[in-house]
Order: C-alpha cells, then sequence, then structure tokens
C-alpha cells in the first residue's frame, strides 16, 4: 500500500444508510481495492454513541484498507481535508409536516455542512448528497461553498436509474449487464422520469410499449421507495448505500465506452433545464468528471414528463430561495 488514504466523510453515519454503506467504503468497493481510506463520520450529539457502536464493528472487520476512523459532531471538523464527502444525514418528514417545512429544517443541516466543506475540505473534494429533498439539499450546499466549483455538487438519483435497469432487465427478460443507456431525469422524486428512449437491449434501441412505460414502468420507478417503506416498514437503506457506493466509483473511474449513467448534477441549461439547479441528466463520467450526455433528440412524450420534474425543482428552489438559504 503506497498511496496515502483517502479521507471520506460520511454524515448520518449512525443511521441505516450508514450502516450499510460504511463497510462497503470499508472494504474498498467505494474508490478501488488499492486505495486505502479513513472514515471520517459525522452524527448529531445524540447519535454519537451509536456511531462509535458502528465504528467498534468496523474495527473488528479488520479491513485491511481501512486506515482509520475518526467521529464528530461539528461538521468543520468533520470536512476537515475531506476528499469525498457523503451527505446522508438529513431531517425526515414528520408528521404534519410540509415539503416547505422539511426544506427549511434541512436547510439548517445543509447550510452549515455547505460551509464547513468551503472551509476546509480538500481542493479534490467530491460531494454526494443521499439525504432527501436530495437535489435540492445539494442546491443548499452548494451554495454556501462558493470556492468549490459546482460540478464537486452531486445528489443521488443512481438508486433510481439502478431501480429503472432492474425492471427493464425483468421485463425484458435480459441481464442488467445487457442494458445500456436508460436515464433518470429531474428530481429524485415521484416527478422523475426514468426515460427509454434512448436505451439498447444488446446494442438495439429498446422496443417496450407505450401503455406498459406509462402505467407500470415510470410509476414503479418512481414510487419504489414508498413501495419498500410499505413493505419493510423501514425506508430503503441497502439499495441505497449500493446505489451511492456506484455513483462515487463511476464519478472516480468512469462510465465504460458506449453507455451512461443518471446522476443529479447542475444544469448549465442543456435540454431545456433551468440553469443552476441540480437536476438528474443522462451523464458519463471521465477524468474524474460528471459530463451531461449532449445532442439527445427528446421526444414529445419524455419533454413533458421532464419539463414536469423540472418544474418542481425550480419551486422547491424559489421557496428555498425565500427562505434564505440559498
Ligand atoms: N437519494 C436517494 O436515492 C435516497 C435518499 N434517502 C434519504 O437518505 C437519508 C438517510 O436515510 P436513513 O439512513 O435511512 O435515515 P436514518 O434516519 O436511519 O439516519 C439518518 C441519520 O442522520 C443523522 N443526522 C441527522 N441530522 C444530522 C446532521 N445535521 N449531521 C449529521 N448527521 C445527522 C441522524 O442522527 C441519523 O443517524 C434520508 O433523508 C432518506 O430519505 C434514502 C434512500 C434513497
Ligand atoms: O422514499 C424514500 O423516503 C427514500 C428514498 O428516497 C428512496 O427509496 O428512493
Amino acid at each position: 500500500m503506497t498511496q496515502a488514504p483517502v479521507n471520506v466523510t460520511v454524515t448520518g453515519a449512525a443511521g441505516q444508510i450508514g450502516y450499510a454503506l460504511l463497510f462497503r467504503i470499508a472494504s474498498g468497493q467505494l474508490l478501488g481495492q488499492d486505495v486505502p481510506v479513513k472514515l471520517r463520520l459525522l452524527e448529531i450529539p445524540q447519535a454519537v454513541k451509536a456511531a462509535e457502536g458502528t465504528a467498534m464493528e468496523l474495527d473488528d472487520g479488520a479491513f485491511p484498507l481501512l486506515s482509520g476512523i475518526d467521529i464528530f459532531d461539528d461538521p468543520k471538523q468533520a470536512f476537515e481535508g475531506a476528499n469525498i464527502a457523503l451527505l446522508v444525514g438529513a431531517r425526515p418528514r414528520s408528521k404534519g409536516m410540509e415539503r416547505g417545512d422539511l426544506l427549511e429544517a434541512n436547510g439548517g443541516i445543509f447550510k452549515p455542512q455547505g460551509e464547513a466543506i468551503n472551509a476546509g475540505a480538500a481542493d479534490d473534494i467530491k460531494v454526494l448528497v443521499v439525504g432527501n429533498p436530495a437535489n435540492t439539499n445539494a442546491l443548499i450546499a452548494k451554495s454556501h461553498a462558493p470556492d468549490v466549483p459546482a460540478d464537486r455538487f452531486t445528489a443521488m438519483t443512481r438508486l433510481d436509474h439502478n431501480r429503472a435497469l432492474a425492471q427493464l432487465s425483468k421485463k425484458l427478460g435480459v441481464p442488467v449487464t445487457e442494458l445500456k443507456k436508460l436515464a433518470i431525469w429531474g428530481n429524485h422524486s415521484a416527478t422523475q422520469y426514468p426515460s427509454v428512449q434512448h436505451a439498447e437491449v444488446g446494442g438495439k434501441a429498446v422496443e417496450v410499449d407505450q401503455a406498459w412505460l406509462e402505467s407500470d414502468f415510470i410509476p414503479t420507478v418512481a414510487k419504489r421507495g414508498a413501495a419498500i417503506i410499505e413493505a419493510r416498514g423501514l425506508s430503503s437503506a441497502a439499495s441505497a448505500a449500493s446505489a451511492a457506493i456506484d455513483h462515487v466509483y463511476t464519478w472516480v473511474n468512469g462510465t465504460p465506452a458506449g453507455d451512461w449513467t443518471s446522476a443529479g448534477v447542475v444544469s448549465d441549461g442543456s435540454y431545456g433545464v433551468a440553469e443552476g439547479i441540480i437536476s438528474s441528466f443522462p451523464v458519463t463520467a471521465k477524468d474524474g468528471k460528471y459530463e451531461i450526455v449532449q445532442g439527445l433528440e427528446i421526444d414529445d412524450f419524455s419533454r413533458a414528463r421532464i419539463d414536469a420534474s423540472v418544474a418542481e425543482l425550480v419551486e422547491e428552489r424559489d421557496t428555498v430561495q425565500k427562505l434564505g438559504l440559498i
């Protein structure tokens, strides 16, 4: 092991996604089997003890690539020197809470975390926001980190992408490895648009009937989070952790030739998506950068779906703007 450890900060470390995620990071699946990692865990004071318990278990894994674990309840310390930041901890929606209340409560988390990233993270910092509402939380964090290039802030829609792959693979009876060029557009919410418009199976265009797309595929993918909560009594955790691993691994190591993935990235106005919001797009990754796939034709059905989800993101942006959070 010659390389210096990569500092990975994980917020919400004592939560259920944290519990699934940390062991996979420690085992080398986030960055690769030759990259040592140092974990910096951030929790709220009441959950620090639980995070210490998870750290004890991480120690007990005797992971060869895990070179240290530090636990903090102060964002400034937790993000000091961070190369990768996984912002998982967020305020869940509680009974009677409106969307605006949730955005406001999360502003209290993602504003100071953005400031802490700005103040102390490493120059090559890459941020993935998982905590919901992920796209707008990422926008809040980014707004408070003016010295960090905007393209370092991303939001997770890889879980939606993986869900779409799984549903299409079942429908067509082919392994997921045969499927290429699926895309998630818009918000990580029920308005998201999982698109098969450019999808390929075994190198040929995917052909599925429109009724199945509209009444089965799209709602199944877009409402999968709620279906998991209904079945499990808890929200998706292992699949969310798995998608976070995929998102960062792809960001660092690139997408394979002839394919793309999906991620929430800062819009540059491509495809008429309001500039500056963090929206999901089909993206490729190369040399440690996610880039929006350019030049795709967008049919009328896709146009309407993309516009609807982007309208929701614009509304969220306007709400946090009014609240003075961005
Ligand atoms: N983008 C996506 O695809 C998905 C996003 N999620 C979201 O991920 C988030 C986490 O989910 P779970 O782990 O299941 O929740 P959880 O409630 O089990 O854990 C959240 C943890 O965050 C901690 N936390 C709260 N405020 C914090 C702060 N200011 N700093 C550091 N830690 C803080 C809590 O103490 C708790 O331990 C939720 O917002 C959930 O909705 C979940 C699944 C998929
Ligand atoms: O739906 C939820 O609350 C959790 C989530 O984001 C998902 O599973 O996609």
